[in-house]
Parts: structure tokens; C-alpha cells; sequence
């Protein structure tokens, strides 16, 4: 578990991360989410206990980082920079960490079996592709079996083929009870990975949902609605907490009312349907929504 209570990092005059409350939860996959300079890296490296909180506190499994006499058995983390030793093979690189830190020998194995580099740890790591060095990266992360797994940008590099696999690692790791928490700004990888959001922007705590929650607050949840008497089912449909929009004739964008009531009404009205479909936000829309409201700080709309 990761609790940050009241997380604060100031850089001069910047703050780069502004009083920031959350808990990272076991056993689901929590998506870390903001634009560029929002404050993730900041906030993992503080959870890492690699930077010093201005304010307040960043607890992994209950205690900060450094008070860990184990820390790579309680936390694995993927950060975006590494510096790997060029002339050194996978196995080299795995076995050296895991003799530092007291690990079981047979967990150099294990991982690279589970980062798919088995047939590849043999080969020097300066000859390795971004991608393999992700996977590189998380096989080191995973090398202490941590409870809690931290992952910056993992899918970053990673082709087709990389980017299944580290959603499937992602949500069995997650099954097995360990905390997941890994950022990404890709939000259509996280729509598909993370059970839960967390979500920056300027430092500040945007979201802290479920993902389905997410979508559905930032109100792109609706149904399409196709008629030649569009205008007539719109009148129809109108009543409190229910928009409908038209952006073009004879389509509308209802919200608010389920698809089968939507169908129900329009048959009992006898109006004739072409199309009735129900439609949800990207996570890309929806978070442009809600960082909006950031971005002009206009804080009283956030959500709690
Ligand atoms: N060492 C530092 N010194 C000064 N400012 C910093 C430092 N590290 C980060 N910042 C600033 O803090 C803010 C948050 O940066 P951070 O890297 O945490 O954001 P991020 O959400 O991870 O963005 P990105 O996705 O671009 O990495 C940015 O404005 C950044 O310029």
C-alpha cells in the first residue's frame, strides 16, 4: 500500500507537488495519470525516497522507504532514467543486484522468464533495444518479489507485443495482492490496464476514482440517437438531469437515460429509430474535462 498524506515538493518558487492525500491500494491496478510537468515523476521519486517531501508524507507498506531494512522486497520501481552498466549481460546485471541485496539466486530466473528476456540474458545490455531495456527494468523492479511495484512510464518503447505484456504482468501482479502503481500518458493504455485513477495535474490531486467512475464523471457517457423525428424524441426525452445535445440534424446525444428507455419511449411515441447506441468518453476526453477545471484553477469543480 502507498498512503501520501499531504505530499508537498517545492522547487524555488515551483510547487511541483501541492498537498497531495491518497492511498494506493493492494490488489488493483492504479493508473497514475497527468500531462507533462503535473507532478508524477516528483511524487514517485518521494514514494522511492528519492527526493525529500517539502511537506507531509509519502508511507510505503506503512513506513517511509528509507526505514525499510528491505526495501527491494517491499517496493520494485520502474523509473523513466537508468543507468545500466553497458558491457554487462541481463543475467550479470540481475545477478549482481540480487547478490547486493540478499535476494534468492533463483529470482534472476524467475524474472527474466517473466519480463520475456530468457533467450536474451545472455546478451550485453549496451546492445539492448528501449524496449528490452523496459523489460530490463521491470525485471529488476520484480527482483525482490515487492509487495508494492512502482512502474514510471513502463509502456514507453515498448512495441505492440511489449505493451500486452506488461498489461498482463500489470493486472497479475495486481491479482496476486501487491500494490500496483504505474503512470502513463497514455490514457487509452490505461482506460484498458487500471482498475483505478489517480489523477495530477499542477501538482495538485485532480481524481482519485475508479475508472469506470472516472468516465462516467466527466459526463461522457451517453447515447447516440439517430431519427428522421429527432427533434420531436428530443422534446420527449427532456426532464431534469437529462441533456441532450444535437450536433448535427437529426442526431442527438442523450445523458441521462438509459438506451432502453430511450427505445421504450420512442416506440411508444411510434418514432422511428435508425440508430440507438450507447457511447462512452475516451479516457482522453474525459480528462481533458476534468484538468480543465484545473488548468483554470478553478478548484471548487474538482472532484473529491
Ligand atoms: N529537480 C527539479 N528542480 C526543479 N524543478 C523540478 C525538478 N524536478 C521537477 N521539477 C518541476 O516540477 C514539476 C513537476 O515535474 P514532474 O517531472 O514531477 O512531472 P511529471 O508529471 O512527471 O511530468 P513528465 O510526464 O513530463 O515527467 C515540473 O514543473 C518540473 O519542471
Amino acid at each position: 500500500m502507498i498512503e501520501l498524506r499531504g505530499l508537498t515538493k517545492r522547487y524555488g518558487d515551483r510547487l511541483a507537488v501541492d498537498d497531495v492525500t491518497v492511498t494506493v491500494q493492494p490488489g488493483v491496478v492504479t493508473g497514475f495519470l497527468g500531462p507533462n510537468g503535473a507532478g508524477k515523476s516528483t511524487t514517485m521519486r518521494m514514494v522511492l525516497g528519492l527526493d525529500r517531501p517539502t511537506a507531509g508524507t509519502a508511507l510505503v507498506n506503512g513506513k517511509p522507504y528509507a526505514e525499510h531494512r528491505d526495501p527491494l522486497r517491499q517496493v520494485g520501481a520502474l523509473l523513466e532514467a537508468r543507468a545500466l552498466h553497458p558491457g554487462r549481460t541481463a543475467r550479470a546485471h540481475l545477478q549482481s543486484l540480487a547478490a547486493t541485496a540478499g535476494l534468492p539466486k533463483g529470482r534472476v530466473d524467475t524474472v527474466l522468464e517473466l519480463s520475456g528476456l530468457t533467450g536474451v540474458a545472455g546478451k550485453r545490455v549496451g546492445g539492448f533495444s528501449l524496449g528490452m531495456g523496459q523489460r530490463l527494468g521491470v525485471a529488476t523492479a520484480l527482483l525482490g518479489d515487492p509487495a508494492t511495484v512502482v512502474l514510471d512510464e513502463p509502456v514507453n518503447g515498448l512495441d505492440p507485443d511489449g505493451v500486452l505484456w506488461i498489461r498482463t504482468l500489470a493486472r497479475r501482479l495486481a491479482a496476486e495482492g501487491r500494490t500496483v502503481f504505474f503512470s502513463s500518458h497514455l490514457m487509452a493504455e490505461m482506460a484498458v490496464t487500471a482498475d483505478h485513477l489517480v489523477v495530477m495535474g499542477r501538482g495538485r490531486l485532480v481524481a482519485d476514482v475508479s475508472t469506470a467512475e472516472f468516465l462516467r464523471r466527466a459526463g461522457g457517457d451517453g447515447v447516440r440517437v439517430r431519427s428522421p423525428r429527432a427533434a420531436e424524441l428530443a422534446a420527449l426525452l427532456a426532464g431534469p438531469d437529462i441533456t441532450v445535445e444535437s450536433a448535427e440534424t437529426g442526431v442527438l446525444l442523450v445523458r441521462g437515460v438509459a438506451t432502453e428507455v430511450i427505445g421504450d419511449r420512442a416506440a411508444a411515441a411510434g418514432i422511428a429509430l435508425h440508430e440507438l447506441t450507447a457511447v462512452q468518453a475516451s479516457l482522453e476526453e474525459a480528462f481533458m474535462t476534468l484538468t480543465a477545471d484545473d488548468r483554470e484553477y478553478r478548484t471548487e469543480e474538482q472532484p473529491a
